[in-house]
């Protein structure tokens, strides 16, 4: 469970998140939805201790993050909107292990983990490839995968479809299902719900600083108003 509590956050000298309350179910799929500038990427950098709230709390089970980022690092995934600035070695395989390997996994669960996450981004047969011979969308690819191959118990995944074709889009879509169903809390950042609109199990949307509206429908009329695409 993530719990923030009356949260406030500033970037620069702009308050950006004011009062804002929200908790997210294990298991539960949750999109976080916005204009730009609405502040989803400053709300959900607080869920690792990337970035600290002014005031307020946020909790991931149960521990306080500002009291302990390295547990709340552990315990939550982040994909960022540029994974070409979070490889950390040159080839596909390589840089999906590297985050099992510091788990201090054994070698054969840290080989099942990049073979599933890669399998799920379409990325099986490219394991040997260099990372800087690849296209955008296949290092976004390798990013997403470097992420589910940690298998934390809470996944962020902030704007990550970008760059990735249908097929590879449909195949993440129904990877982040299947973790959600097994009791991963999923979150996905974007301000253009797509397909991933109607795998949310709530969409909240972010607007004057704090949570605007919540569905669970991806077709509510209001999300117009707030600057959210419906599909
Ligand atoms: N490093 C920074 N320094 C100062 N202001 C910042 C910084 N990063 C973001 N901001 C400002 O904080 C506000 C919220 O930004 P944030 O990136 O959280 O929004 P967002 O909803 O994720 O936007 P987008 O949909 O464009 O990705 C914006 O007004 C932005 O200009």
């Amino acid at each position: 469970m993530i719990t923030v509590r009356d949260l406030r956050a500033e970037r620069g000298d702009t308050t950006v998140l004011e009062g804002l309350s929200i908790r997210i179910a294990d298991g539960e799929f949750l999109v976080v939805a916005g204009a730009n500038g609405s502040g989803k990427t400053t709300l959900v950098r607080q869920f690792n201790g990337l970035l600290e709230p002014e005031s307020g709390s946020v909790r991931v089970d149960g521990i306080d993050v500002s009291e302990n980022p390295v547990a709340a690092r552990t315990s939550v995934g982040m994909v960022f909107q540029n994974p070409r600035d979070c490889f950390v070695a040159a080839t596909v395989g390589a840089d999906v292990a590297f985050g099992p390997e510091n788990l201090g996994l054994d070698r054969e669960e840290i080989d099942r983990r990049v073979g599933a996450a890669l399998e799920a981004v379409g990325m099986a047969d490219r394991r040997g490839a260099r990372i800087d011979r690849l296209s955008g969308g296949q290092q976004a690819r390798v990013a997403i995968a470097g992420a589910l191959a940690m298998e934390p118990d809470h996944l962020v995944l902030d704007e990550p479809f970008g760059g990735l074709d249908h097929p590879a889009r449909r195949s993440v879509h129904r990877r982040l299902e299947a973790l959600s169903a097994a009791g991963t809390s999923v979150i996905v950042v974007t301000h253009d719900l797509g397909e991933v609109g109607d795998l949310a199990d709530r969409i909240a949307v972010l607007s004057g600083g704090t949570v605007a509206i919540e569905t669970d429908s991806p077709a509510d009329e209001r999300l117009a108003k707030f600057g959210v695409r419906p599909c």
